[in-house]
This record gives structure tokens, sequence and C-alpha cells, in this order.
């Protein structure tokens, strides 16, 4: 059968990362202006795996790439901002606004369920 990715949901996002060294949430990608990014969950239809594809609207710069584990623990810090962490780093989601929070949080929880 055709294998193939499939956006499960999209959504608009700053998208952060936590520089330990630091303490503190630097957005991730080069151009600094506004920063959000189109960020979607897509799901492998052969082998049912599922990762966070983030590009940033205005250059299409790809800003997250990381694959969902069935361990991840996802955090709704506030109404629009959502984290979690893997093996390497935290990432954080500051949300266009809070349907975008919640449509992409249920889709995580769909994730997390079924893997
Ligand atoms: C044990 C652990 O990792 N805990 C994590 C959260 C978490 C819990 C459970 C599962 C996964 C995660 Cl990532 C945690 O507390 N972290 C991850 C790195 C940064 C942080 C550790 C300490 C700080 C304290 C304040 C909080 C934080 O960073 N917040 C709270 C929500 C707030 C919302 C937005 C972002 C945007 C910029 C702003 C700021 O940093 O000024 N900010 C924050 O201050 C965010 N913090 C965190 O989220």
């Amino acid at each position: 059968p055709q294998e193939s990715e499939v956006p499960i949901v999209s959504v608009r996002a700053n998208v952060m990362q936590y520089e330990d060294s630091k303490r503190k949430w630097v957005p991730v990608g080069s151009a600094q202006q506004q920063g959000l990014s189109k960020v979607q969950i897509y799901r492998h239809t052969g082998i049912n795996t599922f990762r966070v594809v983030g590009r940033k609207i205005d250059n299409h710069e790809v800003v997250i790439n990381s694959s969902i584990s069935k361990t991840l623990h996802y955090q709704q810090a506030t109404t629009t901002f959502h984290q979690w962490r893997d093996q390497r780093q935290v990432y954080g989601l500051n949300f266009a606004n809070k349907d975008d929070a919640d449509s992409f949080a249920l889709a995580m929880k769909s994730t997390l369920d079924s893997s």
C-alpha cells in the first residue's frame, strides 16, 4: 500500500527551545520577525508513527522535526504555551491563539493514546 505521511493537525505557533545554559527560552530559526511557524503532526500511515514538523511561515525554514515517542510528557504550562522534552531538548510552542493550542493538544493526546 502507498505509505505516506498525513498531517493530522496544523496550527500556528512560535516554536521555542529551552537553552539550559542560559536558562531561558529562545525562538528557533534565523529570521526573527514575527516568528510564527506552521506546526503540524504527521502520521506515517505505514508504521503508525508520528512526528511534529514546524516550518517558519515567512521562509519555510524547518524549525522543529521531532518524533513523538509514546513516553513523551506533554505539559500544558498555560492555555497558549505547551511544552515537552525529548532526550536532547525541551520544546515550547507559543500558540497564536487558544483554539490552535486546544486542537494541537487534542491531536497530541490522541497520538500518545494510539502509540
Ligand atoms: C521536569 C520538567 O522538565 N519540567 C519542565 C516542564 C515540563 C513538565 C512536564 C513534562 C515536560 C516538561 Cl517540558 C519545566 O518546568 N521547564 C522546562 C524548561 C523550562 C522549565 C523550567 C523552569 C521554568 C520556570 C518557569 C517555566 C517557564 O519557562 N514557563 C512557564 C510557562 C511560561 C510561558 C511562556 C514562555 C515564553 C517565554 C517565557 C519566558 O521564559 O520568559 N516563558 C516562560 O517563562 C514559560 N519553566 C519551565 O517550563
